[in-house]
């Protein structure tokens, strides 16, 4: 769960808001690392992890989609990732449903 510019209305223009982020990525894991058990040439999911978290808290977005788009661009631009699925869920969106999410899956 992250804070960020969200939305069009003009509060949410001044005011930061909530959103939950979840990440689905199918990788390619080189064999050297599952025989040496090193971890020289894998797919780190720390460093897409943070690599979000600083996107999204620094950025300003109007729309969920483009917000879940550029975040699927970003994890597919490393040539290790086959398949990533993103869903941004922000909560109480509307007045009387609990949260809107989006969601957009790319494959190789
Ligand atoms: N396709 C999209 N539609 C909307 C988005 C979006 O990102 N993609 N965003 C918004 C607004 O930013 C906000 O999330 C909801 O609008 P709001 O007018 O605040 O909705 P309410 O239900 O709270 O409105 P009330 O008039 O107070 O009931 C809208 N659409």
């Amino acid at each position: 769960m992250l804070r960020t510019f969200i939305g069009f209305n003009p509060e949410e223009l001044v005011n930061k808001q909530d959103v939950v982020i979840n990440l689905e990525i199918e990788i390619s894991v080189p064999n050297e690392a599952l025989e040496s058990d090193e971890p020289d040439g894998i797919y780190d999911y720390k460093k897409i992890t943070k690599r979000v978290i600083t996107y999204v808290q620094d950025g300003r977005f109007k729309l969920l989609e483009v917000l879940t788009k550029n975040l699927l661009e970003m994890i597919m631009e490393d040539d290790r990732v086959r398949w990533a699925k993103v869903e941004v869920d922000k909560p109480h969106a509307l007045r009387f449903a609990e949260s809107v999410s989006f969601e957009m899956e790319a494959k190789r």
